[in-house]
């Protein structure tokens, strides 16, 4: 798909298209009172999670982006727009009960759950239009799975604001109303172009219309509206970015933070509860985080010990798995312990399927060892000899952090 070629076309039509959402804004919560917001997963996320960070220019995105991938791209510039280039680290997900397993099985290898994360151009007024940097950015997280939207909360003047003033809420609706307006775009440019052809089924056409009376004429992130399960796998090849659950993440002066004091918050946890119903907000002070990055582990846990917080990275990282409905499994031998990610509530064929397709089709059944047994009983022997490890079929609805060894037909 020729995306980018489309664009000049749509501005036109996004131009005309912006007092609309702008007026229609208000309505959104209107709207979805009268919705039952679907409990239908928008996404197909895999073992390998994406997740964007998304926010105006020169908030602290690349600051934690660093931090939250442990990279060092060079001290982050007090301007805007110092992110230039596409740039995405992996970083393994924090998780004691892997920890655990790895010490006590001792694997040549170890394969901990592994996140994407991707840093952006700051997104400014009318980006959707081809403002700042920020446009070709939105193409590149396209393909992330969710976002973390940082916000900016922390007054600094000395670190300048596009908009010139901070205001985290004018900043929210800056960027919400921004994201719709790309989807408008991109769901108008399939129905200009690619719909046209006979192989496009009528029904990619219907969702793709109810797509843009949900984000124009509702002023609503397609995440937030009601679909069918059967419209679901044409919302999914759409990639739309509001369809993506997001996980907003205040900035705040380090000071604000350390003493929780909770002013900051309160306004944006209203205006996420009206505008983007149900998702997580998370405190946290880029600033600070950089400070302990410096500190040795032991520096570390003093720090924090006196200050009485902790660093929010592990929570942060945590949260795009919550926000996904995601959860782990473990697979533990002498060789190996790896990790994987499944959705929340997967059955065992479709949890073996996650390693590799032949899995599934092969399934026969797993031997389920829970993660609080091998914890209280130490090995997975032990767990066995006393009858702890059982075997279930395909009826079996994985748990988190269950330890498997999968049975297969040969
Ligand atoms: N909580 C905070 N308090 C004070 N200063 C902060 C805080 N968070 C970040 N900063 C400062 O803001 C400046 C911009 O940070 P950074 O370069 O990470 O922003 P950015 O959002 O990636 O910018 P761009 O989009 O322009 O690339 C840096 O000087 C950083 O130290």
């Amino acid at each position: 798909m020729n995306y980018f070629g489309t664009r000049i076309v749509l501005q036109n039509r996004c131009a005309s298209a912006r007092p609309k959402v702008l007026r229609s804004f208000s309505s959104c919560q209107a709207f979805l009172a009268n919705q039952n917001v679907s409990r239908n997963r928008l996404g197909r996320p895999g073992n390998h999670l994406k997740i964007g960070i998304v926010g105006m220019p020169n908030i602290g995105k690349s600051t934690l982006f660093q931090m939250l991938t442990k990279t060092n791209l060079g001290k982050p510039a007090n301007y805007p727009f110092a992110t230039i280039d596409p740039v995405s680290a992996k970083v393994p997900v924090p998780d004691p009960r892997y920890e655990l397993l790895c010490e006590r099985m001792k694997p040549e290898k170890r394969i901990p759950a592994q996140l994407t994360v991707y840093d952006t151009a700051g997104l400014v007024r009318n980006a959707s239009k081809g403002q700042g940097l920020g446009n070709a950015f939105l193409s590149n997280i396209r393909t992330v799975d969710a976002i973390f939207q940082l916000v900016r909360a922390f007054p600094e003047p000395d670190v300048t604001h596009v908009e010139e003033t901070v205001d985290p809420l004018r900043d929210l609706q800056i960027i919400q109303e921004e994201l719709l307006l790309k989807d408008a775009e991109f769901v108008e440019s399939f129905l200009k172009k690619e719909s046209r052809s006979s192989k496009v089924p009528a029904k990619a056409k219907e969702v793709a219309k109810k797509v843009l009376q949900c984000v124009l004429d509702n002023g609503c992130p397609v995440s937030k509206c009601s679909w069918l399960d059967e419209e679901v796998p044409f919302l999914n090849s759409f990639n739309l970015l509001t369809a993506k659950p997001v996980v907003y993440l205040v900035n705040m002066d380090e000071d604000d933070f350390l003493q929780k004091n909770k002013e900051p918050l309160q306004r944006i946890e209203a205006w996420v509860k009206k505008h983007s119903t149900g998702d997580t907000i998370l405190p946290l002070s880029v600033i600070f985080e950089e400070q302990l990055f410096l500190l040795s582990p032991e520096e570390l846990e003093e720090e924090c010990s006196n200050l009485h917080v902790s660093s929010q990275l592990p929570k942060i990282i945590q949260s795009g798995y919550s926000a996904l409905s995601l959860m782990h499994y473990f697979t533990a031998g002498n060789s190996i312990v790896q990790a994987w990610t499944i959705p929340v509530e997967t059955k065992a064929p479709d949890a073996a399927g996650a390693i590799h397709t032949d899995f599934k089709k092969k399934f026969v059944a797993g031997e389920i060892t829970d993660f609080e047994d091998f914890q209280n009983y130490g090995t997975l022997e032990a767990c066995k000899a006393i009858g702890k490890s059982v075997v279930k079929g395909k009826d079996y609805v994985v748990q988190p952090g269950d330890i498997i060894y999968w049975r297969i037909a040969r």
